[in-house]
């Protein structure tokens, strides 16, 4: 497979299992989170891993966010995200050492993460794993951020959950690129995927 198709066929997946990377595999697929773009060399990537029955302690402290968020929130929510965080093969906390008084914007160091967290899902699919980006409420919960490390303005910017595709494939409908790239001639571009399906001829 050549380095482009393998950036192709990437597709996120949830449907995970054991295996997930482990020592220097784990540290060479995390590595390339930090060759991302990093305007000032501020480093703001910081990745937590929770493991075997650390899983079990975050999916706890998430119900505790969610129930004291809302403690009518159905049971049904509860026990989806108590079973997602507690039996995913390996999640990855996503850390944003931010700096607000720096000259770099935040929004710069926001990006310089996310694209750190793109190279890791690539990574591990060059490698034969799998994962997923998640957020949601808890990511804005400071005692799940404080317990992985994260005080403000630090923050989370959501989790991975890794582990290996189960075998069935995954590959969703892409779009096309025609409608998403412009060539520039001096005039602003109209982009076919902001055109109304039934307005394109
Ligand atoms: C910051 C961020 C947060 C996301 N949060 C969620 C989420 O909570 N739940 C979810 O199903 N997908 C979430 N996604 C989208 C998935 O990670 C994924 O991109 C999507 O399912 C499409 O799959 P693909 O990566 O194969 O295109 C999030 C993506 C990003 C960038």
């Amino acid at each position: 497979m050549t380095p482009i198709d393998m950036l192709l066929s990437r597709a996120s997946t949830d449907a995970l299992a054991e295996p997930a990377p482990e020592g220097a595999t784990l540290d060479r697929i995390l590595a390339t989170g930090l060759r991302a773009p990093d305007h000032g060399k501020l480093r703001p990537w910081r990745y937590v891993v929770v493991r075997g029955p650390h899983r079990a302690v975050l999916a706890e402290l998430i119900v505790a966010g969610m129930l004291a968020r809302d403690p009518d929130v159905a049971s049904k929510k509860i026990d989806k995200r108590r079973n997602r965080f507690s039996t995913m093969p390996m999640t990855i906390a996503l850390g944003m050492h931010l700096r607000p008084d720096d000259k770099i914007p935040l929004w710069e160091q926001d990006m310089a993460v996310a694209a750190g967290a793109m190279n890791v899902l690539n990574a591990l699919h060059a490698e034969g794993f799998g994962g997923v980006w998640v957020s949601g409420d808890m990511v804005e919960d400071p005692a799940v951020a404080g317990a992985l490390g994260f005080h403000a303005p630090h923050r989370l910017a959501g989790f991975l959950f890794v582990g290996t595709p189960d075998g069935k494939p995954h590959a969703p409908k892409r779009p096309d690129i025609a409608d998403y790239r412009a060539i520039w001639d001096g005039t602003p571009p109209v982009f076919g995927a902001d055109i109304p399906r039934k307005e394109r001829s």
